[in-house]
């Protein structure tokens, strides 16, 4: 198995009397990595631990295999970031910008330069890298985020809520492009969204964060095998002998306040409740099947760990 990207052993951060980040001991492997969870959970701590710009209260990590106290010049080349709010320079162009922070990263100047004009194409940035970043929409100051978090050519970029305030197609090119980094560039991501159907889309593992604490971490693949679908059934009428029906064939029934009978199930497709109906001889129903993906396990995940979830969190 690959070295892991992120290691940490009983990490915690405490702000005053708020315990934001709790005994948090997780090994992640490279590749694309979603950090969910709902406001206020612990993700922008979690993340400021492990680029060295909080001081974790107890317990330790490694990111690359370096510890984050290591104020070392090589960790800040290895890991790039974009965080949730701005973090621009007034009054810099987009591609001064960009080369600049790829200087800070280490890079000589003319490298930085090419280097910026290159990842400002890769991001879909036009002629605007040549205006002042104050006059971008929020759009063009994501492209330009993720621009100087990739200028250095790093290993790992941590990317804080990085579709934020994008229009649907702005939104799809930037989706693509950080499902294509560990794919086609080897470089690990790890991004922390509200949005479950882009971390599903784009990610192979998933990380969930609670009350400060680690309530789930999957690979995709693992989350599939456990996924569980649900089917609704809208019997014309008799539903009382589809809901027999059902149960006789040893499946948990539950009759919704609309009438419809709502089952779960592992299988794919519902030839399992079309033969139902056939061996019990009922007419015909409306059947409304729904991929609870992500989102369920998502809401599973935070009843066990008792963290209230708002409408907005999902
Ligand atoms: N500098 C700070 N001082 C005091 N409390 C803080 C500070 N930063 C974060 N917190 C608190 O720590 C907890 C975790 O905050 P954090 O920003 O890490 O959550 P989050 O999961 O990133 O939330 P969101 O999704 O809303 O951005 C919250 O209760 C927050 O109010």
């Amino acid at each position: 198995m690959s070295e892991p990207i992120i290691q940490t052993q009983g990490l915690g951060k405490t702000y005053g009397t708020q315990r934001a980040l709790d005994n948090v001991t997780v090994s992640v492997p490279p590749g694309t990595i979603g950090l969910l969870g709902p406001n206020g959970a612990g993700k922008t701590t979690f993340l400021k631990c492990l680029l060295n710009l909080e001081m974790p209260t107890t317990g330790t990590a490694q990111v690359l295999g370096v510890s984050i106290t290591a104020q070392n010049r090589e960790s800040r080349e290895r890991v790039g970031y974009g965080p949730e709010r701005d973090c621009h320079i007034p009054g810099m162009a987009g591609c001064e910008y960009v080369t600049y922070c790829g200087q800070l990263s280490g890079m000589s100047f003319h490298a930085a330069r090419q280097r910026a004009h290159e990842m400002l194409d890769l991001v879909g940035m036009g002629q605007e890298r040549y205006r002042s970043i104050d006059t971008y929409s929020t759009g063009m100051r994501q492209r330009a985020k993720l621009a100087q978090a990739l200028v250095h050519d790093p290993k790992l970029i941590i990317l804080d809520e990085p579709t934020n305030g994008l229009d649907p197609s702005g939104r799809e090119h930037i989706l693509r492009l950080i499902g294509s980094l560990w794919k086609e560039h080897g470089i690990s991501v790890i991004v922390s969204s509200h949005l479950l159907h882009d971390v599903e889309r784009i990610c192979d593992r998933v990380l969930i964060i609670a009350n400060g604490r680690i309530v789930e971490h999957a690979s995709m693949a693992e989350l599939q095998k456990r996924r569980k679908r649900v089917v609704e059934l809208s019997p014309a009428g008799e539903v009382t002998r589809y809901e027999a029906a059902l149960r006789a064939s040893g499946h948990a029934v539950e009759h919704l306040s609309n009438g419809r009978l709502r089952v779960e199930t592992q299988e794919e497709d519902v030839g399992w409740l079309l033969q139902i109906m056939s061996q019990h001889g009922l007419p015909p129903a409306d059947i409304f099947a729904s991929p609870d993906s992500l989102h369920g396990l998502f809401l599973q995940a935070l009843a066990k760990s008792n963290q209230p979830v708002e409408a907005a969190d999902v």
